[in-house]
């Protein structure tokens, strides 16, 4: 399909590129860029769905030919394969030093391979690589939940105890609760129990204000426009480096292995504790994403009638119940292990993966590394569309729209329709159906985690309280809004009524009996 794709040492010659032009133009004027700011190319990936027969473009913002987007399943996957003339190019790189603040000569450094050894295969190349070890599924995936639900647990006692005092239900702002929970539970995960989010509790607010105030123009230009969320940011970085400079070493110790094979690649390209902690604080933006899906799950289960009931009981019917000790009451207590919630409640599972559908962009992302050609012999939309030859010029970005795909009536019937049990049977789509599930790219290699997070919260907020109907003056709890959603969110953030009339449920306990197996293993 993609000429040179299949011999990687294929470099075209000058017959095949004279003559192949560009993907056809589409220009993005100056209200579409203020009104859609960084989504502003899947904007026109949406808009221009069926009008291009091989489902690309080039888009060209303001006179600059800036990428080459693609809405066409097929093509997606196969421009995101690994190849010689595209990689991840410079877009993680901007986001992780824009909202870190590196500053340019680390990202330089970052960028560069050592001259002196050939087995050197770049910084991006290493972290995938040390991504898919440590996070695959098996014990380092179990050991990693592991730890998120030892930190969660407490909290979630600490919300039922809040709760229990007010016997009509109290009202508890869910998505604070959940940005905060999840912020202390995530980076425990990553960080081990001496993570700054541990061991500082309040720290998790100026995650809150960082993120809710950024934006990758702002912190581009100056420091002065954007000083609530710089300020912010220092306190998230001062911690981390506090956490890296700690002689006794016992932070570092007892961090995940991802953590410490973290460390170790940019430790390897001569990076600073503070440069350290820069990066680790704007990988807590991915990493925290958590809190978004789990709101955003729980808004959509509540705004579909009996829905609540089904799950509930499906968390209750599947999950085994475990009587274990309890050494307040020296009696035993019945428990379940919600960390296996996505493993056994599909229903539960299905609403994750639609619910990540609606909410997230799912793009995927490649630089052309130089110039080659694109030769599409099928048309893939429409019968008649001619064979084309696209020449793909060096420096342009690639953007494949996953919110292109996820809201093609051809892919999925009344896309825009909350629909449980779309996923119903399917345990991974993104491998199972690679093309249409974009959520995770190709592919997200926290995609375990963050479903098996998103289930684990969802079921243990479900077990332990009842979500009773809003108060006579009251609004259900807000369902995300994609129209004011930016690139950085990772999944919309709600905006409208976040708070929620909770009570306590009928006392089955959510302890983690499969922690305890963990750890003794
Ligand atoms: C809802 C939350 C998340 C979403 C929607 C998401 C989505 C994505 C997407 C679309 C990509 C690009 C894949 C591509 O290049 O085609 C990606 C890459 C990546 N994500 Fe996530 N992500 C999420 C959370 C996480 C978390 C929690 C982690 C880590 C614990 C993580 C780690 C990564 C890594 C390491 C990559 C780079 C993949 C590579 O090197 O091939 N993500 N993610």
């Amino acid at each position: 399909l993609l000429r040179g794709r299949h011999n990687p040492h294929h470099q075209p010659a000058d017959h095949e590129l004279h003559g192949a032009i560009e993907p056809p133009l589409v220009r993005v004027g100056v209200r579409d860029l203020l009104q859609h700011g960084t989504r502003v190319l899947d904007k026109v990936a949406v808009d221009n769905l069926d009008r291009f027969p091989h489902g690309i473009f080039t888009a060209s913002i303001l006179g600059w030919r800036a990428a080459y987007v693609v809405n066409d399943s097929h093509l997606t996957t196969v421009l995101q394969a690994k190849s010689k003339h595209r990689d991840f190019g410079w877009v993680p790189f901007f986001f992780l030093c824009n909202m870190g603040g590196l500053a340019s000569k680390t990202v330089a450094r970052l960028q560069s391979r050592d001259p002196k050894d050939a087995d050197d295969a770049g910084f991006n190349a290493d972290f995938h690589d040390l991504h898919v070890r440590e996070l695959a599924l098996g014990a380092p995936h179990q050991s990693v939940m592991a730890e998120f639900a030892a930190a969660w647990d407490p909290l979630l006692d600490s919300l039922r105890a809040s709760v229990q005092a007010g016997s009509a239900g109290a009202e508890v702002d869910l998505w604070r609760w959940l940005r905060k929970a999840v912020a202390i539970s995530v980076s425990r995960a990553a960080w081990g129990p001496r993570s700054p989010f541990s061991t500082d509790p309040a720290l998790w607010e100026h995650f809150c204000t960082f993120a809710d105030h950024y934006h990758p123009l702002k912190y581009m230009t100056s420091s002065v426009y954007a000083w609530r969320g710089v300020r912010a940011r220092d306190a998230m970085v001062d911690a981390f480096e506090r956490y890296y400079l700690d002689e006794a070493g016992s932070g570092r110790d007892s961090a995940s292995r991802l953590s410490k094979a973290r460390d170790r690649s940019l430790e390897k390209r001569g990076l600073s504790h503070r440069e350290m902690a820069r990066c680790a604080m704007s990988m807590c933006v991915g990493q925290f994403t958590p809190a978004a899906v789990t709101f955003d799950v729980i808004a959509y289960i509540l705004s579909c009638p009996g829905l609540m009931d089904r799950i509930r009981h499906e968390v209750r019917s599947y999950i085994p119940l475990i009587n274990t000790p309890d050494t307040t009451t020296n009696s035993r207590k019945p428990t379940i292990d919600i960390t296996r919630a996505s493993d056994t409640c599909p229903l539960l599972l299905s609403i994750v993966h639609e619910v990540l559908r609606l909410v997230t962009l799912g793009v995927t992302v490649r630089s052309v590394l130089h110039d080659h050609t694109l030769t599409l012999p099928l048309p893939t939309k429409g019968p008649s569309s001619p064979k084309a030859t696209y020449r793909l010029r060096k420096g342009r970005l690639i953007w494949s729209s996953g919110l292109a795909i996820h809201g093609s009536p051809a892919h999925f019937p009344s896309p825009q329709t909350f629909d449980p049990e779309r996923f119903l049977g399917c345990r991974f789509p993104e491998t199972q159906v690679p093309g249409l599930f974009r959520v995770f790219g190709g592919v997200c290699l926290g995609r375990h985690i963050v479903r098996d997070v998103t289930t684990a919260a969802v079921a243990s907020l479900i077990s332990a309280f009842e979500f009773l109907p809003a108060a006579a003056d009251g609004a259900p709890l807000c369902l995300p809004n994609l129209d004011r959603f930016t690139f950085d969110q990772g999944a919309a953030h709600p905006r409208g009524n976040t708070v929620a009339r909770l009570r306590v449920g009928d006392g089955v306990s959510i302890l983690w009996e499969g922690v305890q197996d963990w750890r003794r293993g």
